[in-house]
């Protein structure tokens, strides 16, 4: 009883299970407070240190524990946490071990849409099938935009679920499939990095003929960045040149991650009508009009039972490399089972060690359902991937988040969508349940919120559900937030890390072409901003001018489009500009006295201290800091949050051609204050000319954007692209060459390749295709700083004279 007392009156320090499991090893003694508020368990002990400290856990919310309040009742001394646990596990286990939430990612027109066409079908989401670009003019189900329709091209990603009917040891087992189709194309990478930062698995598609792409790359590097294991999927098998084998191997080369062929193609190109499953020897076959009869045999065709064997045998050998079951099996010469393989794979793939790959054709309707096979064996349920918050109250300590019903509700808004019925956010349930008309606490704003409605999602229709569970993504509407927000049930102080949002590369001016749309321009402006963080929106206090900025030009150019169809709005758009960056490169010392004390009220303000260059980061720039180091009190904590605000305000636009600064520290470790005549205004206003004037004491330097550019053409065009990049300087990185095609990388500056793509066109007789992706920031050649700096003062100058 005293013990109960004293946890109560303990500040609560609310945790989920994980959190408290990582501190069983220490409480003393343990009590359970049913309520009608839940379920809590208090713990009262000494520290390592010897201090007492008290501590209560909400295991469960209200009504969701029986099982453990059943046995408190039966035996109290059997009441372990173990038990606690095991009892909620036994609950909650069933329902995730049949739960995958995945994503399909890849290289621009590998076939992600067409795949995920056949999964809908198959899984009997859709009654028929409808091709991208399809001569029946209704476009892919996923591809619900006009213009994505229109071009054949994924522009944003689309959510949709399904249940996968998998045999399981003569059984029929349900899956419950959550699934994200992305774009393809780079300039919408954020697509990709929300839809990865949410997921537990991917489907990695690649082309038979092509293999690994400059895409691929970068998909592997956001897997990477989010731990997501993965499936490999090598489509097009139907076409003439594919190779499954070789993707294999470039997976293993260019992505190094271990690799093996789970299968082997049956027949190629028009004749490949189906795999040989490694695992189990067996011929898969797809039957019926659209291959919805999946027909399995024993019988290997002839000519590939040795094919089939030496396939197998690497696949043991590679997985013996990556899983120490195997590896024992295979040292002792045996051989392992199929059960022991199918483990095995699972164990490697979800502990990022391994992908296995699988093959078929989805436009041809072939071994589309033994890749589903494969993402409930081989990917994680939401209870097999960690997932973290961070604790508010314990100084952004880590907290494991449980993907119980049970638990308090920990929710992320991964994305934002303006439909007709309002902003549509998509949620993905990390713990808890979201329930309709349940209240919820935005963990950045501190703000409650109801949720009215939720859905979920397929492609662009919605099913209304009244609750979600832990694991699970669905999307709510009327919750005003931004994407990346963190939602709780109240209760706990969590926030979790939002997803990585790359720096715009390309910017122009904009602005309707008739001023009665202005009321439509503003409003689709502001719907873009919300919905995409990459798109960026500003009016220039210089020029006045609405400034666009994005991932390139295709970013942009769909916005633009998207402005004239969705809201009739014609616009007039300045030339593209390249987002450069400013710089310093020594460290300079700065004194600088604000002073107009001529009579009344004056301004006064001193500030001390250096700036010095910040070392480059991962893509060579790293965010410019402030710190402020001052001692006995010379400028007071109002004004030196003042000095703050002016240096951000000076890094905005640095004083060189007007563009962001990066990589800057400014130290501010004295200065002055007069009695009366300092304010705010006057410390901000001191840091900004402090600023200025020590930046171009510092040696600056302006930066440009260098961009990874992937080429690929017919060999005979060789030396023409070669030719075109020589005269814009680009750095040639690497140059493949296969039996028709040949692929380059090269690292070029964005400034120099404006209109590269009609000179593409030109050279290889349209046969040729490039892509970009942000590099890094380098320095700007000097002959272009020069040119920019002319140019930035002659405006500021024509300026200053009007
Ligand atoms: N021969 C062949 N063509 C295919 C196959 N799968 C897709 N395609 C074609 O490849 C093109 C691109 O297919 P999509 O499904 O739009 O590819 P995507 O990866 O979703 O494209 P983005 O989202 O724009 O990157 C279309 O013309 C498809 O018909 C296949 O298995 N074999």
């Amino acid at each position: 009883m005293r013990v109960q007392r004293a946890v109560r009156a303990a500040a609560l320090t609310e945790a989920p299970l994980g959190a408290f499991r990582s501190c069983a090893s220490r409480p003393r003694f343990l009590c359970l407070n049913a309520s009608r508020q839940g379920l809590t368990l208090g713990a009262v002990g000494r520290g390592r240190a010897g201090q007492r400290y008290f501590s209560e856990t909400r295991l469960a919310r209200a009504g969701a524990a029986e099982a453990v309040l059943k046995q408190a009742a039966a035996d109290p001394s059997k009441l372990t946490q173990e038990a606690i646990i095991d009892n909620l596990d036994s609950v909650e286990r069933g329902r995730l071990a049949k739960l995958r939430n995945i994503g399909i990612a890849a290289h621009i027109d590998s076939g992600k849409t067409t795949a995920t066409e056949r999964v809908l079908f198959y899984t009997g989401r859709i009654n028929s099938i409808h091709e991208v670009r399809g001569k029946d003019a209704v476009g892919a189900k996923m591809d619900s935009m006009e213009l994505e329709r229109e071009k054949g091209i994924t522009i944003q990603s689309a959510a949709t679920f399904c249940d996968w009917v998998k045999k399981e040891n003569g059984k029929d087992e349900t899956y419950h499939i959550n699934l994200i189709d992305t774009p393809g194309h780079i300039d919408f990478t954020i697509e990709v990095e929300r839809a990865l930062r949410v997921l537990d698995g991917a489907v990695m598609i690649l082309c038979a003929v092509s293999g690994v792409q400059s895409q691929t790359i970068t998909v592997d590097r956001q897997m990477r960045r989010y731990n997501i294991p993965r499936i490999s999927f090598v489509n097009k098998m139907d076409r003439m040149g594919a190779n499954p084998f070789k993707a294999v191997e470039q997976i293993n080369q260019k992505l190094r991650i271990p690799a093996a062929a789970l299968q082997v193609p049956i027949g190629s190109e028009d004749s490949f009508n189906g795999v040989v499953d490694l695992i189990r020897m067996k011929a898969i076959y797809n039957d019926g009009p659209k291959g919805e009869i999946i027909r399995e045999t024993d019988e290997i065709p002839e000519n590939l039972k040795a094919l089939a064997e030496e396939k197998r045998a690497v696949l043991i050998e590679t997985l013996a490399d990556v899983d120490d079951e195997i590896a024992e099996i295979f040292l002792d010469e045996r051989t392992p089972t199929p059960e022991q393989m199918k483990a095995a794979i699972r164990r490697a793939t979800i502990g990022l060690k391994f992908t296995p790959v699988l093959m078929g054709s989805a436009l041809a309707d072939k071994s589309v359902q033994p890749m589903l096979d494969a993402v409930c064996d081989y990917l994680p349920n939401p209870s097999e991937v960690e997932n973290l918050a961070l604790d508010k109250r314990r100084n952004e300590a880590p907290v494991k988040l449980v993907s119980y019903n049970s638990l308090p509700f920990v929710g992320l808004a991964f994305k934002l969508e303006e439909s007709n019925y309002g902003q549509l956010t998509y949620i993905r349930v990390y713990q808890g349940t979201l329930k309709k008309g349940m209240n919820v606490f935005n963990a950045r704003t501190d703000k409650r919120v109801k949720i009215p409605r939720i859905v979920r999602m397929h492609s662009n229709e919605m099913e209304d559900v009244p609750e979600i569970g832990a694991g699970e993504i669905c999307a709510v509407f009327g919750v005003d937030c931004a994407s990346g927000d963190t939602f709780t049930d109240g209760g706990l102080p969590y926030s979790m890390s939002s997803m990585f949002v790359p720096d715009p590369v390309i910017s122009l001016s904009i602005k309707p072409k008739t001023t009665k749309d202005g009321n439509n321009f503003s409003k689709a402006m502001n719907r873009f901003q919300r919905e995409d963080p990459t798109f960026r929106v500003h009016v220039d206090a210089e020029s006045q001018e609405t400034i666009i900025s994005g991932m390139g030009e295709l970013h942009l150019d769909i916005y633009i489009e998207r402005m004239r169809r969705e809201y009739k709005v014609e616009v007039e758009t300045g030339q593209p500009q390249v987002a450069y960056r400013e710089t310093i490169t020594q460290p300079v010392k700065f004194d600088h006295t604000l002073k107009k004390q001529t009579g009344g009220a004056g301004d006064y303000a001193r500030v001390v201290g250096f700036m010095e260059p910040l070392e480059l980061g991962e893509n060579g720039y790293t965010q410019s800091k402030f710190r402020e180091e001052v001692t006995g009190g010379s400028i007071n904590e109002k004004y030196l949050f003042a000095c703050e605000k002016g240096f951000v305000a000076s890094c905005e636009k640095g004083p060189l051609i007007g563009h962001p600064v990066l990589g800057a520290l400014m130290v501010i470790n004295d200065g002055a204050t007069h009695m009366t005549d300092s304010s705010e205004m006057a410390f901000k206003n001191a840091t900004q000319q402090a600023f200025r004037k020590a930046f171009k004491e510092a040696k600056p330097q302006v930066l440009e954007p260098l961009m990874k550019t992937t080429i690929t053409a017919p060999n005979e065009f060789q030396g023409n692209i070669v030719g075109l990049l020589n005269k814009r300087n680009a750095i040639i990185n690497d140059t493949e060459i296969g039996p028709e095609d040949f692929t380059l990388q090269a690292d070029c500056s964005l400034n120099a390749m404006f209109g590269f793509s009609s000179q593409l066109r030109a050279a290889t007789q349209g046969k040729g295709e490039f892509g970009m992706e942000f590099s890094h920031y380098s320095p700007a050649p000097g002959q272009l700083q020069k040119e920019l700096v002319a140019k930035y003062e002659k405006f500021q100058a024509d300026r200053n004279k009007k």
